[in-house]
């Protein structure tokens, strides 16, 4: 027993991470105790626990992450050990433990100074349980358990305080100067004419602005334009993503916190309400926020006023909302998964941003714009899209819309090396194996005079993956590349054998549109 205590402190002396040492820490009790599987479950709330880490033999384990349990907290936080086979079931907490392993296995409740932190379930090898000794061996283990998984809660929190602090500095960069752009909005007269009319209309009203559009369609872009506009332009603008949060981190990225308030505050730190105070807090991805963080959102959006964490005064905050989303989020809000009174707060004043695809006349603007920045980036001499360019851009459909282009004009300026725009081979980017869409011979460049020619089949290759692009990957029907390239789908696919066409091109263009 004594050895055995002593490989188990070692354990969790240990600063790897949980899942082998838990795997080691089975190895040496089975030597002890028939044990099948481990699972270590931290508790979230009254209700809620979540799998950490579980160690198991010879099957999968079919455990869902997270489990609601009636109760659980209670018992976690007062009760003792129980064995599921010799209870009578009466708890809704044990027939939803017992359903897990068919009413063959161990639960210990783990505290830390008699603070509930989670469940250990022990399930042992055969139907027949475990002995009185064993089942003292495994409640020694409790302990040791419970501080293994305390610390592994802790190091996650300091990695992700760690990944908001290099976040922020990220921003700041960004405002500081990270910024090649010239901040000009391309289409402002064009076909995003609507969109800036809304925006000057808004800009100094001091009005909530909710900003709808797909990725990449140039919300932030607005939003900063409608702070500039305001009378807020001298203070911060402040962007968060709200799908970036980790949940456990929310109060102190709200609110801020007091040093020491928990593990890893190292120093005192303002949340987003008071750095954006006077000016534009900018809630980028609104739609992603937890429940718990939309309940939080909402208390400061009502009482204008936050708290630290760890501290004790209330700081007034003055900051105006623009909001953004992807999402529905109407349809969120009526399927309940967006709070109601909180989509009031942030919705004062809808301003929908429509995607690339159906701003045809801002294309050429904008791809001008593009490679003028692209180059100016990569220090490459300009290259100015041609009108065959341009014809090439307008048949694509851009589901990453003018993220995408950028990304789309940075690859193109890099494959060209300033002697050219290699639009083809940057809307079928490079594969895997490192080949490359050959260039089609209408692309911009040396063309016969150029250092190498293409093949007719690297040619006939290249056509056939720029129609797949184009066609999203479709083959047959009206919408097809066999339609576009005027073949019966059956020939396209033989000759796309023959030819070793990639349809992972797709894949590629689907990747690179977050890029
Ligand atoms: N009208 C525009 N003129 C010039 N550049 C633009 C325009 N719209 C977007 N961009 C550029 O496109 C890129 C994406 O824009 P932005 O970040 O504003 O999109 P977004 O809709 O906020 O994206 P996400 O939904 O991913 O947060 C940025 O580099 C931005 O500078």
């Amino acid at each position: 027993m004594e050895s055995l205590l002593l490989t188990v402190w070692h354990e969790v002396a240990s600063h790897e991470p949980i899942a082998p040492r838990l795997e080691r820490l089975r190895g040496a009790l089975r030597l002890q105790v028939p044990i099948r599987r481990l699972q270590l479950f931290q508790l979230q709330d009254e209700h809620r626990l979540t799998q950490v880490a579980c160690t198991v033999e010879g099957s999968t384990n079919g455990t869902p992450a997270t489990l609601e349990i009636p109760g659980v907290g209670e018992w976690c936080g007062t009760g003792d050990m129980l064995d599921l086979r010799g209870v009578g079931r009466s708890s809704s907490m044990e027939r939803a433990f017992a359903a897990l392993h068919d009413g063959v296995a161990l639960i210990c409740p783990l505290r830390i100074q008699n603070q509930p932190v989670g469940v250990l379930l022990v399930v042992p090898e055969s139907r027949s349980g475990f002995a009185p000794k064993q089942r003292e061996w495994l409640e020694a283990l409790a302990l040791p358990m419970a501080v293994i998984l305390e610390r592994h809660l802790e190091a996650r929190k300091r990695d992700a305080l760690e990944r908001a602090v290099r976040a922020d500095q990220q921003a700041l960069d960004q405002g500081l100067g990270g910024r090649t752009d010239d901040g000009r909005i391309v289409g402002a007269e064009g076909d995003l004419r609507p969109v800036m009319e809304r925006v000057m209309l808004v800009a100094d009203a001091d009005l909530s602005v909710l900003l709808l559009g797909e990725t990449g369609s140039g919300k932030e872009v607005i939003a900063r334009a409608i702070h500039e506009g305001s009378r807020r332009c001298g203070a911060p603008f402040v962007r968060v993503n709200c799908g970036a949060i980790p949940a456990e981190l929310i109060d102190s990225e709200l609110f801020g916190h007091e040093r020491g308030s928990f593990t890893g505050a190292v120093s005192r730190r303002q949340g987003w309400f008071e750095r954006a105070d006077g000016g534009t807090l900018f809630l980028d991805e609104i739609g992603e926020l937890t429940h718990a963080a939309q309940v939080r959102l909402l208390r400061v959006l009502q009482e204008g006023v936050i708290q630290r964490v760890g501290g004790h005064d209330t700081v007034p905050v003055d900051v105006r909302i623009v909001a953004a989303t992807h999402r529905d989020l109407a349809a969120m809000v009526a399927v309940g998964s967006f709070r109601e009174d909180l989509w009031y707060r942030v919705a004062g004043f809808p301003i929908h941003i429509p995607p690339l695809r159906h701003r045809p006349n801002d294309l050429p603007a904008l791809a001008e714009h593009m490679a003028w920045r692209s180059a100016q980036r990569l220090g490459l001499p300009l290259v100015l899209p041609t009108a065959e360019d341009l014809r090439l851009l307008a048949a694509y459909e851009w589901p990453g819309n003018v993220r995408e282009l950028a990304a789309v004009f940075d690859r193109a300026v890099v494959l060209g090396q300033g002697k050219r725009l290699a639009l083809t081979s940057a809307l079928g980017q490079s594969l895997p194996g490192g080949n490359m869409v050959a260039p089609r011979p209408t692309e911009s460049g040396p063309g016969a005079g150029g250092q190498t020619f293409p093949t007719l089949e690297q040619v006939q290759r290249a056509h056939i993956e720029a129609a797949l692009v184009r066609t999203r990957g479709r083959i047959s029907g009206p919408a097809g590349a066999a339609n576009l390239l005027g073949l019966n789908p059956n020939t396209l696919r033989s000759k796309m054998r023959k030819l070793k066409v990639r349809r992972a091109v797709l894949a590629i263009m689907e990747r690179d549109s977050a890029w």
